[in-house]
């Protein structure tokens, strides 16, 4: 059986700990995630939404709590450890691109493919049909300044599983398109995923799109429950 892509025990996290200006934004969160399931998180600006995802992709410590990434443990491991879970097993999108804009589409699908220790021509092939399976056949040359706001997210998208990774993480991935292209593009993603098996967690404002995935987590002071 398929290990769980994410589980998250007791995660425990406060900013400015023991001073006046303390921020507890994590208190006990627990979750579990399993392979092929797709899990949004609706959360009030401010409730530590963002914290979460960086707990579970492995990109800021908890002060407290155990973290698997599918099966390993993470938590109390070095920073190696953490950077090859991150590389290897964890995908990210975020609101904002971030692709590389002097690259290409299929570069920057290629290039965290390469830096993972895949040859080049294996890397481009894979690109390709990645950003062909969410419609970009006809723009891999282009550069991101080349491409529209929707476009961009479906290369981030592709970019995100370039290293086919078991656990996809997204903060708002459609949060800064106008509400018809974030539908089309939140479509395209939500169908690759559940074709690929992988298990995801996706935050959004947006309740629509949360109806659209398995099961709705929130943050509730600090904790994860059932929306
Ligand atoms: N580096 C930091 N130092 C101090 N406080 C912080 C830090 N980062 C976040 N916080 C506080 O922790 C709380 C949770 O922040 P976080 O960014 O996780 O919220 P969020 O739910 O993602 O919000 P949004 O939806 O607005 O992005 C906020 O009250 C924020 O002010």
């Amino acid at each position: 059986m398929n290990e769980p892509a994410l589980v998250l025990e007791g995660i425990e996290k406060a900013y400015n700990p023991g001073r006046r200006n303390e921020v507890r934004v994590l208190n006990g969160a627990a979750a579990r995630i399993e392979a092929g399931e797709v899990v949004g998180l609706l959360a009030p600006s401010g409730a530590g939404k963002s914290t979460l995802l960086h707990i579970a992709g492995l990109l800021e410590t908890a002060d407290a709590g155990e973290i698997r990434i599918a099966g390993q443990a993470a938590s109390g491991g070095g920073d190696r450890l953490r950077t090859r879970l991150r590389r290897d097993g964890i995908g990210f999108i975020y609101q904002f691109h971030h692709l590389l804009p002097e690259f290409s589409a299929r570069e920057n699908v290629a290039l965290p493919q390469m830096a993972a220790g895949q040859g080049a021509a294996a890397a481009r092939a894979r690109a390709d049909d990645l950003l062909g399976r969410v419609g970009l056949q006809d723009r891999l040359d282009h550069r991101p300044g080349e491409l529209s706001g929707g476009e961009q997210q479906r290369v981030a998208f592709c970019r995100a599983l370039a290293n086919a990774p078991k656990l996809l993480l997204a903060d708002e991935p459609t949060g800064n398109l106008d509400p018809d292209t974030s539908d089309r593009v939140f479509a395209a993603m939500l169908e690759v995923v559940r074709e690929t098996g992988l298990g995801a967690l996706i935050a959004t404002h947006n309740h629509e799109l949360a109806q659209r995935m398995d099961r709705v987590l929130r943050l509730d002071h600090g904790r994860l429950v059932a929306a």
